[in-house]
């Protein structure tokens, strides 16, 4: 068994990948004795990931870090810097590449942070954009206002809002849809040949609120990460 491990800004995925099928467990269910290989992609910090390392050493697991690469595949980055873009970003972008090789892809995954990339459908990830997760923008403008609140009561949607809290909710919600539709027209072709895909936290909300047709990927980054492993084994 292969575990898989994604470490965002806030939450820690983990998954197990036994003949290509990948299963999210919780990280105390992990049977070690049949851990083979540990393979991460990390963006946040690494106390999310004490507890793994420190197996991982104690039973002398083998540990892969994924990094981004200029290219892996036929899946070529937009950075020219290809090392400033997060992994998560990268291994969300193949994976969506592999899974949809004949559509050109906005990826949009939003947790902590949203990120709405592109990337064609011969694989040329033209780029894309870092936003503040939907709890971010909010606590932003509740913290640097006087009269700015919210509550958790209100739903996020996507019409005007009459108070105050379903104007700031609604509104990040509208920015986050916003930069899909803004990562759709950088495409300039028809929508049958794009494919948009959600995956994090937010993910479902933003698909519920999404009018035209489109997947969530709950294991998006893990997928793209099994496609990782496969290109370095090879
Ligand atoms: N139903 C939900 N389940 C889990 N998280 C949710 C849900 N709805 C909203 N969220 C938000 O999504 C965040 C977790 O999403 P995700 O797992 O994508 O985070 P992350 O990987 O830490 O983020 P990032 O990839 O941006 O660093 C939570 O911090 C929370 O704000
Ligand atoms: C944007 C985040 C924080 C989202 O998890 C991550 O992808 C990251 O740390 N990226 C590095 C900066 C970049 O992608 O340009
Ligand atoms: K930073």
């Amino acid at each position: 068994m292969r575990l898989l491990v994604d470490v965002g800004n806030t939450a820690l995925k983990v998954a197990s990948e036994v003949n290509n099928n990948i299963t999210i467990i919780e990280e105390g269910d992990i049977n070690w004795s049949v851990v083979k290989e540990i393979a991460i992609a990390q963006v946040g910090p690494n106390k999310l990931l004490e507890n793994v390392t420190t197996k991982a050493q104690q039973l002398s697991i083998p540990v892969r870090q994924a990094k981004v690469t200029c290219q892996l595949g036929a899946v070529k980055c937009a950075y020219p810097q290809f090392q400033n873009l997060g992994i998560d970003r990268w291994l969300g972008v193949v994976a969506c590449h592999y899974l949809y090789p004949n559509k050109h892809c906005v990826v949009v995954d939003s947790g902590t942070a949203s990120k709405v990339d592109v990337v064609t459908k011969a694989g040329e990830h033209l780029g894309g954009w870092i936003l503040p997760g939907l709890d971010m923008m909010i606590e932003s403008l509740v913290s640097n206002t006087q009269k700015v609140f919210s509550d958790s009561e209100s739903l996020f949607l996507p019409e005007l809002g009459r108070n105050t809290p379903n104007a700031v909710k609604n509104g990040a919600l509208i920015a986050t849809l916003g930069a899909v539709e803004a990562g759709i027209a950088q495409l300039n072709c028809d929508f049958e040949d794009i494919q948009v895909v959600f995956a994090g936290g937010y993910g479902e909300l933003l698909q519920l609120h999404f009018e035209k047709p489109s997947v969530f990927i709950d294991d998006l980054v893990l997928k793209g990460l099994r496609n990782w492993c496969e290109f370095i084994h090879k």
